[in-house]
């Protein structure tokens, strides 16, 4: 068991690519160090990063870009360094959105667990530069070659098609909620039902929070809000008067909207005093502007919140092992990547497409 000098993967080369032109085509990992493991990619989630990313929306992408940052795969590469030979050949591994920080000692995030949030070396999974100046390539792909400090083991009880999204979009609504308190006695409103909004409701139920209430814009996802959990459900745009209705009515807001068009003063109106708003969604425009007093006359908080750190990610797949949390998901093959993308920006994912590698050989002549 061994990956191959060369890689294949769905290369965005401009823009376009959001539009469903990347092209399957081989190219060069970074050189393997000690600390890297390669990984035989059997699932890939499409997560709402991969688009802003492929369209350069939150500034220039690198180009060529692979996406995709919810891999589960085989290990088929083990560097000699502790972090990457604690895995053995054929271990089923997931890697999220994160591939690198700096891990040294002496800093504050890195040495207290917060590696998702170094400031001296943080790469992402793909349309990341690493310290030698070479960039990260993400999941479309047949192979990946990251820092093992990043992967994690998947439970047994897990499925992987299951798995891969909980990497990115799961982790990302599971670590505000845990870290504020989400839970018996908790009420939680989760904003923006998709990929990672539908983890919200999944999780913040399975964590015994006394109310979960699913805010979305229009109604048509009231009735699979419901199968998830949520106790109430609110559409900003068709429920007249749903600010004051529901007014002072929640401890906890995650928002996972990835667009800058939100009746954010609405939101806030929504949480009891002392409550918080934590946004995780990043849409490619400012929030809106809101009046100072939507915050201080309750004594609100606004927040955010970037993934999670492998700690959190293993604990987070245990958690969703033990409570038999089931993500709605549709798989399709790694060949569908191009209507993948685009059916995902078309809002029809219901509620995350995960892409499945079929035969490598036969991709190649694609
Ligand atoms: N903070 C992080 O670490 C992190 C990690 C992963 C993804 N993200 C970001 O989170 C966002 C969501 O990602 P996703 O994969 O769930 O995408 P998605 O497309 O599956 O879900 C976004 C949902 O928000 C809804 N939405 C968009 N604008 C809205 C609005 N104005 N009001 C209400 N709902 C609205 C959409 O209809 C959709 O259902 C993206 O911007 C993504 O880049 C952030
Ligand atoms: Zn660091
Ligand atoms: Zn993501």
């Amino acid at each position: 068991m061994t990956s191959p000098e060369t890689f294949h993967g769905w290369l965005g080369h401009d823009s376009s690519a959001a539009q469903g032109n990347l092209k399957w085509a081989a190219f060069t990992p970074k050189p393997f160090a000690a600390t890297d493991i390669d990984i035989k990619v059997s699932h890939c989630g499409i997560c709402g990063t991969d688009i802003h990313t492929l369209r350069s929306g939150w500034g220039p992408t690198h180009y060529p870009v692979c996406v995709g940052h919810e891999i589960v795969g085989h290990v088929v590469r083990i560097g000699s360094s502790p972090s990457a030979s604690r895995f053995r050949l054929g271990d089923r591994v997931g890697v999220g959105a994160q591939a690198a920080s700096c891990l040294k000692d002496d800093c504050e995030e890195c040495s207290g667990g917060l590696e998702q949030h170094c400031g001296k070396g943080f790469v992402g999974t793909y349309n990341g530069k690493y310290p030698d100046g070479n960039w990260s390539m993400g999941g479309y792909a047949d192979y990946v070659r990251v820092p093992a400090h990043f992967a994690i083991k998947i439970p047994s009880a897990l499925k992987s098609e299951d798995a891969a999204p909980m990497m990115c979009g799961g982790i990302t609504v599971f670590s505000p909620l845990k870290n504020n308190g989400a839970g018996p006695g908790k009420r939680v409103g989760i904003v923006g039902l998709g990929g990672l909004g539908h983890f919200g409701v999944l999780f913040a139920k399975a964590l015994g929070c006394d109310k979960v209430v699913a805010i979305s814009r229009s109604r048509n996802k009231a009735k699979d809000a419901e199968a998830m959990g949520a106790d109430i459900y609110i559409a900003t745009s068709e429920d007249e008067k749903w600010d004051r209705k529901h007014s002072r009515s929640l401890d906890l807001i995650i928002s996972t909207v990835s667009s800058p068009d939100m009746p954010l003063s609405g939101y806030l109106r929504l949480l009891r005093t002392n409550g918080q708003f934590i946004q995780v969604g990043a849409p490619e425009d400012n929030l809106p502007a809101i009046a100072a007093f939507a915050l201080i006359a309750k004594g609100c908080k606004i927040g955010g919140s970037q993934i999670g750190s492998p700690k959190e990610i293993e604990a987070m797949l245990e958690f969703a092992a033990e409570k038999k949390i089931k993500p709605w998901i549709q798989t399709r093959p790694m060949k569908e990547a191009n209507k993948g993308v685009v059916e995902m920006e078309d809002g029809k994912a219901r509620y995350r497409y995960v892409l499945v590698n079929e035969e490598q050989e036969d991709q190649a002549k694609l």
